[in-house]
């Protein structure tokens, strides 16, 4: 149900980094459109080759990203397979994963970060129009097609990746939503509770929630109905918190909370444009 690429066609350039399970490297792929060669560059992801067990998710995740499109949605091109090794054919994101991103660069602003996650909410509309869920939502997993900067207006522009492998469920507390260990079923609540977890992700710098504590505190979080730390802003840690109920059916539509990112962004700019006025 998706496009095979020959592995002829591809070229390998430098590596990007490792994953859980799998290996990502820069890349072109070649193809032939009406007797004219075209090269695009492509993020080329393999998933290691003992871990083979988990190739299936590996492709679940690709055809589900490759039967929809959206602007918000990472495009993937196909899947090649060489030897021993199976490789997801992905658009490149030009400035890669949101969270290491938001740790190297501190000086984002709150209406960027709004937008980012404003961006977010309107990719998770689409899938839970489409009554998909993704089950992996995390900073990680979002990546930066355009920085957008403070000087011009043009504002950033996110993609969201594919689900990826589903790692160790332990390992994914606090984004994991509860229930999900118990039934290990991903619904479309569950995203909701992820979406939570994003927003305090990009609201705090990139860190991530609940660092360096141990899959026994991790899985006691839970057990304990524990919260993430409330952020200082008050409306937007009821939002994330609105998210991170453990009861799924309490957890708001993604209508409401595009709503209720909207009107953060009117207040915010109402603030800083108080701000200006007092300081002229
Ligand atoms: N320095 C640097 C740099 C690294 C990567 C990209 N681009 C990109 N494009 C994609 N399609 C996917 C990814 N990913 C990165 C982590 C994951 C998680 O799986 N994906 N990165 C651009 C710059």
């Amino acid at each position: 149900q998706f496009h095979m690429i020959k592995h002829e066609d591809l070229t390998w350039k430098e590596s990007l980094g490792q994953g859980s399970f799998t290996h990502i490297f820069r890349g072109s792929k070649t193809d032939q459109r009406d007797g004219v060669t075209h090269t695009t560059e492509v993020l080329l992801k393999v998933l290691d080759a003992n871990h083979k067990n988990c190739w299936e998710s590996f492709f679940e995740a690709a055809s589900l990203m490759s039967q929809i499109s959206h602007k918000h949605l990472l495009l993937v091109y196909g899947i090649s397979v060489h030897k021993s090794k199976n490789i997801m054919v992905q658009e490149f994101v030009k400035h890669g994963a949101l969270d290491l991103y938001l740790k190297k660069s501190m000086s984002v602003s709150v209406s960027w970060k709004l937008d980012v996650a404003k961006q977010l909410a309107c990719a998770l509309n689409f899938l839970e129009e489409k009554n998909i869920a993704h089950g992996n939502i995390c900073a990680k997993n979002l990546l930066l097609a355009r920085e957008g900067d403070p000087s011009s207006d043009n504002s950033p522009f996110i993609k969201l990746s594919d689900p990826g492998t589903s790692m160790a469920l332990l390992d994914r507390i606090p984004w994991v939503a509860p229930e999900v260990l118990d039934t290990l079923e991903i619904e479309l609540e569950c995203d909701k509770w992820s979406f939570g977890t994003t927003l305090w992700e990009i609201f705090n710098n990139g860190e991530a929630p609940l660092q360096g504590q141990d899959l026994i505190q991790k899985q006691q979080f839970y057990e304990h109905f524990s919260n993430l730390p409330a952020l200082e802003w008050t409306e937007l840690a009821d939002l994330i918190a609105q998210c991170m109920q453990y009861q799924p059916e309490l957890r708001p539509s993604c209508r409401s909370i595009i709503r209720q990112l909207n009107s953060l962004i009117t207040s915010g700019n109402t603030q800083v444009f108080a701000i200006c006025l007092q300081q002229q």
